[in-house]
């Protein structure tokens, strides 16, 4: 039998990974949960960061109506003939976009809508998105963000005030600024038939998110994997009424690699299509982003050097999708990032 250790391109160059080696699915026991409205959730949510990167939360206080329309006004457009579709594309990287994943080759079985957070500073090819859609779809985009806004800013508060970080605005400030260069992005995954050999196409390959946190909604499809800390993929159960939360690099950054970035990855389903919905939280594009002082006072301390957003940002869109961005910015770098198949 032969035994791949990477992916291998197929057609169109989308990665296809084997299924006769199946990852395990996190249980309800082993995913941490975390219930917004339990008196542990700080302390939770601070052992979840360290752990995995990655923990789910239930009691957030998003309305579950808000969701299903939003998840319905993106079906509605990634329903509409691609040649509507592709007046808002290529993403600049805003927009429409299918199957090539940022500017430097990526590709994977996926369509989305990529969007500023700041609707009103529309571009030419947001503004094709909205063109296309009903008045109703930009409400619930613009509704959604103000939720999930206040959800993250609400998580790095419990974990400012878990961690002893004051003032306990330190984090959140940086998204709720109005300059916060934090976007929306909308992900359709059609199925997949199932390849020859049992191979599983890949609809968003392994990452890590470069801001500071990410809130990811998702319909009742499977594919969404993390990798864990032995270096294996797991499967996460889609919980629709949920949300799943992303350390961000920057995040793995401001607290000096305590909290790490998680690596992520989406496979594509052979029989239901999956519709996802992630609010990137990140900083206004001139934040100095560095280990926080009042968590490690000697700059001698610091694994990472001191960075603006905006130089992270054009190094992240410099890479490729699986590259290891924040070894530009460690002081020593690591050697080793890379999961298994
Ligand atoms: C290949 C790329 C797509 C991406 C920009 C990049 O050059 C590397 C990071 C990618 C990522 C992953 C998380 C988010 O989905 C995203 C919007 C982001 O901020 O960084 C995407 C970028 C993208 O698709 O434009
Ligand atoms: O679609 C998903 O479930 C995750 C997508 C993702 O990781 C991303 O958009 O950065
Ligand atoms: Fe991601």
């Amino acid at each position: 039998m032969v035994v791949l250790s990477q992916p291998v391109p197929f057609d169109n160059h989308i990665s296809v990974i084997p299924t006769y080696r199946p990852v395990p699915v996190l249980t309800s026991q082993s995913i941490p949960v975390v219930d917004l409205t339990d008196p542990e959730a700080k302390s939770q949510i601070v052992k979840a960061c360290e752990d995995f990167g990655f923990f789910k939360v239930v009691n957030h206080g998003v309305r579950p109506e808000l969701m299903t329309r939003l998840e319905q006004g993106a079906i509605g457009f990634f329903a509409l003939p691609e040649s509507l579709k592709n007046q808002a594309g290529p993403p600049e990287p805003f927009g429409y976009g299918s199957k090539r994943i940022g500017p430097n080759g990526d590709v994977g079985w996926i369509e989305y809508i990529l969007l500023n957070a700041n609707t009103q500073l529309s571009s030419p090819k947001t503004s094709a998105v909205f063109r296309q859609t009903p008045q109703i779809f930009r409400e619930a985009v613009e509704e959604y963000m103000k939720e999930v806004k206040e959800v993250s800013c609400k998580l790095l508060e419990m974990m400012a005030e878990e961690l002893g970080i004051e003032p306990r605005d330190s984090l959140s400030k940086m998204v709720r600024d109005e300059k916060s260069d934090s976007c929306l992005r909308l992900n359709h995954y059609p199925t997949a038939e199932e390849e020859a050999e049992k191979m599983v196409k890949v609809g968003f390959g392994e990452h890590t998110d470069p801001q500071i946190i990410s809130l990811l909604r998702s319909n009742n499809t499977a594919g969404l994997q993390i990798c864990v800390k032995d270096g294996s993929w797991v499967a996460v159960p889609p919980d629709h009424s949920s949300f799943f939360i992303n350390v961000g690099d920057a995040l793995q950054v401001m607290t000096n690699g305590r909290f790490k970035s998680v690596k992520h990855r989406v496979l594509a389903d052979t029989r239901r299509s999956r519709v996802s919905m992630i609010y990137f939280g990140g900083p206004p594009l001139s934040e100095k982003i560095a280990p926080l002082q009042c968590l490690v006072p000697k700059k001698e301390d610091w694994l990472y050097k001191e960075f603006t957003w905006s130089q992270y940002k054009s190094s992240a869109y410099k890479s490729k999708l699986g590259d290891y961005r924040l070894g530009l910015f460690e002081k020593q770098p690591l050697l080793t990032h890379r999961c298994t198949v």
